[in-house]
């Protein structure tokens, strides 16, 4: 590549470059055949902008609320393991940026760094993402942490009562020392787990991993506030259709609730 990198595609060739194999493969690869991963790329370029002329373009302003936030573009900050392992700063570097573009970050549980170090660094509206664990004793830890520390929301990921069987980390022998201490306490009761997440916490309550209609009509009688449509980057299940594809599936649902937005962030409260 030839001087600083311009696009996100040069970027990724960067970290492919410069990260160890084990931690690149991570961060890029999906689960099984990577069929929806490729998918999801494709997706997304099947979509064409429909450009108008004669418009005025002397102020531009993409910006949006979710769950009552303005945010400078309906673009979030997905949560997302171990960025120690690509950048010493970690997750406190990904939240001063996402200060800096006026958006909102979404703190993964995998996180390399505290819920409190994240918090401190920058103030950024930070939503918090996780799973509820047999053990409610952890969850309800984690969650009442995050509320301590002015976290807005929790984003309860139910695409994965287990991990996706991603090859490539296989290959690698990875080992996930923080999955192994998790083994065997993530719940598979979740329509359940809401009503004892809505007990503990004041936060509104995001559901992620949505890909039906007929899970969205769940989310809604399970009483979220929102729902994350995903499909875990596709790294979860294999042959699952690309989140972005899903959307249309979804909204009249949704619009029937409450006017949504039109990213793949659902909001029911807007
Ligand atoms: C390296 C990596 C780590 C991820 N870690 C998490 C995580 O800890 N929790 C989670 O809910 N999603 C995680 N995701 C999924 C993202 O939040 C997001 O759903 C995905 O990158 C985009 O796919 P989508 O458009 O289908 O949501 C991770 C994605 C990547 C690429």
């Amino acid at each position: 590549m030839e001087g600083e990198p311009v696009n996100v595609n040069e970027f990724q060739e960067l970290a492919r470059q410069a990260l160890p194999k084990i931690y690149y493969d991570y961060y890029s690869g999906g689960a099984e055949d990577e069929y929806t991963l490729k998918q999801n790329v494709e997706a997304f370029q099947g979509i064409t902008i429909r450009p108008r002329i004669l418009v005025d373009i002397s102020r531009i302003d993409l910006s949006t609320t979710v769950l009552g936030y303005k945010i400078s573009a309906p673009i979030l900050i997905a949560p997302s393991a171990k960025h120690k392992w690509a950048h010493p700063e970690g997750e406190v570097a990904t939240a001063r940026a996402a200060a800096a573009c006026d958006t909102i970050m979404i703190l993964s549980y995998r996180s390399t760094c505290t819920i409190e170090e994240v918090a401190s660094s920058c103030n950024a509206v930070r939503f918090f993402q996780c799973y509820v664990y047999k053990r409610r004793d952890i969850s309800a830890n984690l969650v009442q942490r995050a509320e301590r520390c002015g976290y807005k929301a929790i984003v309860l990921t139910v695409d994965s009562p287990r991990l996706g069987r991603r090859e490539k980390d296989i290959k690698n022998k990875m080992v996930n020392p923080q999955l192994k201490n998790f083994e065997g306490l993530v719940s598979t009761q979740v329509s359940t787990d809401i009503g004892w997440l809505r007990s503990i916490t004041n936060l509104p309550v995001l559901l992620k991993g949505v890909l039906t209609h007929e899970d969205a009509i769940k989310a809604v009688e399970v009483g979220v506030d929102g729902i994350v449509v995903s499909n875990h980057g596709a790294r979860q299940l294999d042959y699952v259709p690309p989140s972005i594809s899903v959307l249309e599936e979804v909204k009249p649902l949704i619009l029937a609730v409450g006017p949504a937005c039109s990213s793949q962030l659902l909001d029911f409260s807007t």
